[in-house]
């Protein structure tokens, strides 16, 4: 199957894919890793967050604001589906939720040519005038941000985008910031930072690893 075809497909039928890619995604600590956020610091985060995005979006106000929460996979999926659920609980209103593949829209294709196409799924009012809040784990150089923003042209046209990561690690290669950031966590360009969820890593958690020192943030 073409690259092209197998992409039509993925994004099309979202029952002929799984939920998650069906890739032996799931993390595990390594050796010399370190947690930044434990299970019940990702709940918080996760939380307040979400608090953050029913103010931020006027979402628990009288007009009902039409808010897409969009997840770059791997696990900006699952975040965008456990921040919607926690909105549903706060704010009673439950936004729609997708996910977007970047993976052809990425400027690194030509160096890593081997990355799996992934789901792209766009609920079903589209995301046209909508206020898409594009999530993700961890925000580093800035490239898969940058990659989604271009897929989501191909989608619509919303009437604004934000960005939502549960960790900011700095390093950014591109003018980019979130508007909504779980922890800012300063890193040494050789650190690791693994966000692990239980629906694909058996555990909540954040963790780092590498780095000259064996882990130590910069
Ligand atoms: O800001 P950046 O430099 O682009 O780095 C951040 C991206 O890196 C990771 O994705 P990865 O490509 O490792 O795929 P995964 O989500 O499937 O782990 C992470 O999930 C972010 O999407
Ligand atoms: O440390 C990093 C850098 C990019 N993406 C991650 O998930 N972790």
């Amino acid at each position: 199957m073409r690259a092209s075809d197998e992409a039509h497909s993925a994004g099309s039928d979202p029952a002929a894919t799984p939920p998650h890619d069906s890739r032996d995604v799931t993390r595990s600590a390594s050796d010399d890793a370190r947690e930044l956020l434990s299970a019940a610091d990702v709940g918080r985060t996760i939380a307040r967050i979400a608090h953050q995005i029913i103010e931020k979006t006027a979402l628990d106000g009288g007009e009902p604001a039409h808010v897409v929460l969009l997840g770059i996979p791997t696990r900006g999926t699952i975040l965008a589906q456990r921040l919607a659920e926690k909105i549903q609980d706060f704010a009673s209103v439950a936004p729609p939720t997708g996910s977007i593949d970047i993976t052809l829209y990425r400027d690194d294709l030509r160096i890593k040519p081997h990355r799996p196409l992934e789901r792209t799924s766009v609920p079903e009012g589209g995301i046209d005038d909508a206020l898409v809040v594009l999530v993700d784990d961890v925000l580093f150089s800035g490239r898969s941000v940058r990659s989604a923003l271009d897929a989501l042209r191909d989608l619509g046209r919303p009437r604004a985008v934000q960005l939502a990561v549960l960790v900011d690690r700095g390093h950014r290669e591109l003018p980019l910031r979130a508007d909504y950031v779980g922890k800012n966590v300063p890193t040494s360009r050789s650190e690791d930072v693994s966000v692990l969820l239980t629906e694909i890593d058996g555990r909540d958690g954040v963790l780092i690893s590498g780095g000259k020192n064996g882990g130590g943030a910069a």
